[in-house]
């Protein structure tokens, strides 16, 4: 049996017109209802034909729904629960995909204390955005991290867990702090580096007259796709997420700070060791078959 019948997506942008094709894809008896804040992105909405109804405010969407799933950026989602408690029926199940979890689980429970909020966020992305960008394989093989709050019960959490099944995602549950603190270093880190450095490169830029452009090779350019990602999504991660990207951040400058002091005073075999390890790493990454660039090109081609 299908865990839903009539699914409410709000916010139609990568993650959310993703999650419109793969129900359509996977799920195909399921009616599905969209709303966009974005009166441009509800028009490309209905002529990509992502919902069986697009609707110009958030409470028309929900009220018929048995699910609806929050794929605005976390800075927006009391927002949206706040337009949507007064629509909202009383079994709807109300979740996200965030990338952070317990601020907007905090934020949803607040807006709408009587529903059962499952929060959840699918470890899938691009650096692109919009209802154009979305596909529908973006979530096969990928984890879905399902963080379930005290005041859930069981049955909630799994509807919630098999949706994201039907989708093609492993699912996993964590606590939402943890889930922060894990995603702080394997996500959100990464980013901040990534905008780090090709700024830097482009302040350089200035000096050189185009040459840090112009002969950037392989790890400058994956650089810049990362770099390249949402401007909004990603203010709102660093300023939900603050204590544990913070914490993430001190220990990263106390290692770039030991890397720094073994190429001042030549020690070659703290850095040999230090690119070993992380060598290592990145193969047994592979060998468990998530290579990325791989995994990628396999959806988007299947
Ligand atoms: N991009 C990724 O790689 C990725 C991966 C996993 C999770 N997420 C999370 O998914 C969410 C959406 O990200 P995205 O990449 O789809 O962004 P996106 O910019 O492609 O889409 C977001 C959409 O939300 C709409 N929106 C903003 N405020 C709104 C409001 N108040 N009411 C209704 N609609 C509103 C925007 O108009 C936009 O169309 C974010 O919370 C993000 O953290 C993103
Ligand atoms: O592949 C990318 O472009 C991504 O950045 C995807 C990515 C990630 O960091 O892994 C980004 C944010 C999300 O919350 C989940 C996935």
């Amino acid at each position: 049996m299908l865990p839903f019948a009539r699914v409410t997506i709000i916010g139609l942008g990568l993650i959310g017109s993703s999650i419109a094709r793969a129900v359509r894809e996977y799920m195909p008896s399921v009616r599905i209802t969209g709303h966009d804040v974005s009166a441009e992105v509800r028009e490309a909405a209905r002529a990509l034909k992502l919902a069986d109804d697009v609707t110009d405010t958030a409470g028309a969407a929900v009220t018929d729904a048995d699910l609806v799933i929050m794929c605005v950026p976390v800075g927006a989602m009391a927002a949206v629960a706040s337009e949507i408690a007064a629509d909202l029926p009383g079994d709807a199940i109300v979740s996200d995909v965030g990338s952070c979890k317990a601020s907007v689980a905090a934020a949803l429970t607040a807006h709408l204390p009587a529903s059962q909020v499952v929060p959840a966020h699918p470890v899938a992305g691009t650096e692109q955005s919009g209802p154009e960008a979305g596909f529908a394989t973006l979530f096969r093989g990928r984890w879905c991290i399902v963080t379930p709050l005290t005041e859930n019960d069981e049955v909630s959490v799994e509807r919630v867990a098999e949706f994201w099944r039907r989708l093609g995602a492993d699912v996993e549950q964590m606590a939402p702090d943890h889930h922060d603190l894990v995603l702080a270093v394997t996500s959100h880190l990464p980013h901040l580096i990534a905008y780090t450095i090709v700024g830097t490169a482009d302040d350089l830029q200035q000096v050189t007259q185009s040459e840090v452009i112009k002969f950037s090779a392989g790890g400058f350019r994956d650089f810049t796709r990362i770099a390249a990602s949402d401007p909004v999504m990603w203010r709102d991660v660093f300023l939900s997420n603050k204590d544990a990207v913070l914490d993430m951040l001190q220990r990263f400058s106390e290692d770039l700070s030991q890397l720094q002091r073994a190429i001042r005073w030549g020690d070659g075999d703290a850095l040999y060791d230090r690119f070993a390890r992380t060598r290592a790493i990145r193969r047994s990454i592979v060998d468990q078959g998530q290579d990325d660039a791989a995994a990628d090109f396999g959806r988007k081609h299947d």
